[in-house]
């Protein structure tokens, strides 16, 4: 697990290093300028001629910083001040002073095509409004140069914790961040602009007293840990029993890719429910699930109670149709149930009609909604909903109390507790018909293997986006199927052992 912070952050830890502890600033500052140099290497980047273009700020004061390394280490390394001279920081004028101490050159008007590297120390995580006028050319001179780009700490203009490009941004082929991540280095379109990303340390820490549930928890392979390991000696009772009540008329595959994908996450039963016009398809591509149904106009309130009497998780939603008398049965379940339970697609759908119901039940539940299902959720817009992300998604959980998975390129989990797991795995091919029947199956699995819902969730996250990584390696972003996710998680589960 790492962690990936805001801005805000990010300047809450350097002033608690600096003030606190006692580190200068110029020292972090030669310790991130020192790291950025080390990263200027081949085969990416050439130091035959080094532009290095600077803001008023700190990220600036890096840059000139990095000028004087390179310059004292023979490379022809110029710099360009962007800034507003009465804007300077105290560490910048410093800079400034011992560049020209070492006679560093200065331009005043870059022939941009001439260097091989462009240094990008415009604008770090102190970015403050939408970037304009002379810095908007300088930006735009930047990306249509032919030179490799290395940016400081951040893109300049991308937000630092939105990703968002203000105005216009730094296309970078690098990006050297300092302590922590930024959120706005993940978040897309500011992962693409960055390029490839380096975590350089410089001696911030987090503050050991600090609460971490403030900021992102980005999992990787190290949390597979966290998967139940098989006992030998278990029978598949051991491994739990999932309801999966999915699939309406003619949407059996929904059913059958979240039934697959939850077998194939290693729950030891899974028993369908679903229209009785899917049995016949079902029982044959899918022969290892059980299998109940439900007819047009009914849905057999004692069928439905001994199949959730039956099973130690209930899943609900792949392709389940918004019929009104789904959430008459949906409505039953969460009164009638304390059971760990998944919500996804249509249940999502015709539950925000009634949210009554959502916040009524008890028992552990996860919700899987993409930003269109819960900006419907929140009775609002998708648009509305990215401008609060992810407050408003943390602030439903927290008030439903309920694990909130909403999917995206980048897909948050936000815990009740407030908790917020960013996930890093998964690629453009998931954006495939089925990819998020897929996940709900595989939550649903690691919650029948007895994970509780705060770890089954994120987790689940991040072995679905694996095992779509894996997909995408071995067919490519576009012809990858969402079988092919299912096909994925074998080598990813295998991985715990
Ligand atoms: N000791 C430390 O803390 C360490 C910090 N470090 C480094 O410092 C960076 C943070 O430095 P920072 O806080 O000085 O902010 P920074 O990113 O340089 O930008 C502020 C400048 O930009 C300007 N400006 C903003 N938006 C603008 C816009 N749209 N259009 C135009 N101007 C705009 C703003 O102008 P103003 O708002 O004042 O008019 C101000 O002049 C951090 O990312 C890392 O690289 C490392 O060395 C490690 C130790
Ligand atoms: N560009 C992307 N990068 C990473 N993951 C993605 C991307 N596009 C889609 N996904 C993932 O694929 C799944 C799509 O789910 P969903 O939108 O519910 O699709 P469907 O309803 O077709 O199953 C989600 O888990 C989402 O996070
Ligand atoms: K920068």
């Amino acid at each position: 697990m790492h962690y990936a912070v805001t801005s805000e952050q990010m300047k809450a830890l350097d002033a608690h290093t600096i003030k606190d502890m006692g580190i200068p600033s110029l020292v972090l500052m030669e310790r991130a300028a020192l790291c950025t140099v080390e990263e200027i290497r081949e085969p990416l980047f050439s130091k035959e001629r080094i532009l290095l273009v600077c803001g008023s700020g700190n990220n600036g004061a890096d840059g000139v910083a990095m000028a004087r390394i390179l310059h004292n280490r023979g490379v022809t390394a110029e710099i360009f001040l962007v800034g507003n001279k009465d804007r300077w920081t105290e560490e910048m004028r410093i800079q400034i002073d011992i560049a020209k101490n070492y006679r560093v050159p200065f331009v005043n008007n870059p022939a941009w095509d001439e260097y091989t590297t462009i240094v990008d120390a415009i604008f770090g995580v102190g970015l403050s409004r939408k970037v304009s006028g002379r810095y908007n050319d300088v930006i735009t001179s930047i990306n249509a140069a032919s030179a490799r780009v290395i940016s400081v700490d951040i893109p300049s203009g991308i937000h630092g914790n939105t990703g968002e490009i203000m105005g216009t941004a730094v296309r970078a082929d690098k990006t050297v961040t300092f302590a922590f991540p930024k959120a706005g280095l993940y978040f897309y379109p500011g992962a693409e602009y960055a390029g490839e990303l380096a975590v350089a340390d410089i001696g911030i820490q987090m503050m050991e007293t600090g609460d971490t549930r403030k900021y992102y928890s980005c999992m990787d392979e190290r949390e597979l840990g966290l998967l139940p390991k098989r006992q030998p000696s278990g029978n598949k009772g051991d491994f739990g029993k999932v309801l999966m009540i999915a699939g309406t008329k003619g949407m059996s595959g929904a059913a059958f890719l979240a039934s697959n994908a939850c077998l194939a996450a290693g729950a030891g039963m899974v028993r369908i429910h679903t229209r009785e016009e899917n049995r016949i398809i079902l029982q044959t591509q899918l022969p290892e699930a059980m299998l109940s149904v439900y007819g047009e106009e009914d849905w057999n309130p004692r069928a439905v109670g001994e199949a959730v009497g039956w099973a130690d998780v209930i899943a609900i939603g792949p392709g389940i149709g918004k019929d009104p008398m789904l959430l008459d049965m949906i409505a039953w379940i969460l009164e009638n149930s304390r059971k760990p339970m998944v919500l996804d697609a249509d249940c999502l759908n015709l539950l925000s009609t009634q949210e009554e119901l959502l916040a009524k039940r008890s028992g552990p539940c996860v919700i899987t909604p993409h930003m269109g299902e819960m900006a419907r959720l929140l009775h609002t817009t998708v648009s509305a909903l990215k401008k609060e992300f992810p407050k408003n998604v943390q602030a439903y959980g927290r008030s439903k109390n309920l694990v909130c998975v909403c999917k995206d390129a980048r897909t948050v989990t936000c815990l009740p507790d407030g908790t917020c797991y960013l996930n890093l795995t998964g690629n453009e091919g998931m954006a495939t018909a089925g990819a998020g029947d897929v996940l709900t199956g595989v939550i649903a699995g690691l919650l029948a293997q007895g994970l509780p819902a705060e770890k089954a969730a994120p987790l689940g996250v991040y072995i679905h986006g694996r095992a779509g990584d894996i997909a995408k390696e071995k067919l490519g972003s576009y012809s990858m199927l969402a079988r092919d996710i299912i096909r994925g998680l074998a080598p990813i589960m295998r991985e715990r052992g």
